[in-house]
């Protein structure tokens, strides 16, 4: 799989704040890939870097193909309508405005709201939808469901889940550990202006050497166990299961929390 993008030594300073200090990744095209970090730890400034919205000190950035930027909630006027929003920033763009994406992201339903009465889902769907305009291959969102509640976040995540379904790469910065688990395919954690980890969420968690907890419930009563090897020892237990002709009715496995990972890793342990 080639590169969407490729982030070699990256240095970026604000006066004395030294805030990426040399970092490098590549992100494949096709995938979901998350920045997370504490506040403040510099995913924003990466990403606007990358965007060209940012100048750097130091360091190579290399894009194949066009971007799309999800806009800050601050940068749109109050009073400026959806479709108003939509025309603007596809005439900037030289883009046509395309109806399938007002209406995969529900923008015909809001069309004409002022950006002030906007819902914080409204406002995020639209944020989505301008930074599609113009069919990019590479799509920037950061903190994309922030304040949403629930429904709000589950519409979003399939949102963004069809767009890489279409082929897009996505980079986005995010702080929700259950959004990064159900959607990224890899993520990097930024501490101390260096890439502390990168990697999936599987290895994230088991890189802690991190245990899970299988729980069965059987025919004969329930089971508990913990393991470092999820994999064989649901091979093992199943097998004698079925040896003993004991039905298994249900299964659950538990692993580590990644947030606890999170933690460790970008608080500094
Ligand atoms: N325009 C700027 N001028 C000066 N300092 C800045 C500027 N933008 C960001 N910073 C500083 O750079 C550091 C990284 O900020 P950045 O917004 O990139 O972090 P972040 O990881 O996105 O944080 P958050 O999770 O809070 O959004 C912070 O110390 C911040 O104060």
């Amino acid at each position: 799989m080639s590169n969407a993008l490729e982030i070699c030594d990256l240095y970026k300073s604000y006066g004395d704040n030294k805030v990426i200090k040399g970092i490098s990744f590549d992100v494949r095209q096709g995938e979901i890939f998350a920045l997370l970090g504490t506040n403040g730890a510099g995913k924003t400034t990466t990403l606007e870097c990358i965007e060209g919205l940012k100048s750097y000190d130091g360091g190579s950035i290399s894009r194949t193909g066009k971007i799309g930027v999800q806009l800050q909630s601050s940068s749109l006027p109050a009073n400026i309508k959806a479709h108003e929003a939509m025309r603007l920033f596809a005439k900037w763009n030289r883009a046509p405005l395309e109806d399938s994406v007002m209406k995969a992201l529900g923008i015909d339903e809001i069309k004409n709201k002022q950006y002030r009465d906007m819902s914080t889902g409204q406002k995020r769907r639209l944020h989505l939808a301008i930074a599609l305009i113009g069919n990019p291959d590479i799509i920037f969102l950061d903190e994309p469901t922030a304040g949403l509640d629930v429904e709000g976040r589950a519409r979003l995540h399939e949102q963004i889940r069809r767009l890489k379904e279409s082929g897009k790469t996505i980079i986005m910065a995010s702080h929700d550990m259950s959004e990064v688990e159900n959607l990224c395919d890899r993520i990097a954690i930024l501490k101390d202006g260096k890439i502390g980890f990168m990697g999936t969420a599987w290895e994230l968690t088991d890189k802690a050497g991190a245990s899970s907890v299988i729980q069965i419930k059987t025919s004969s009563g329930e089971e508990r166990l913990t393991t470092d090897n999820m994999v064989d020892t649901l091979l093992e237990v199943l097998h004698s299961y079925k040896k003993r002709q004991i039905t298994v009715e249900d299964i659950k496995v538990e692993r580590a929390s990644l947030e606890e990972r999170f933690i460790d890793i970008a608080r500094g342990d």
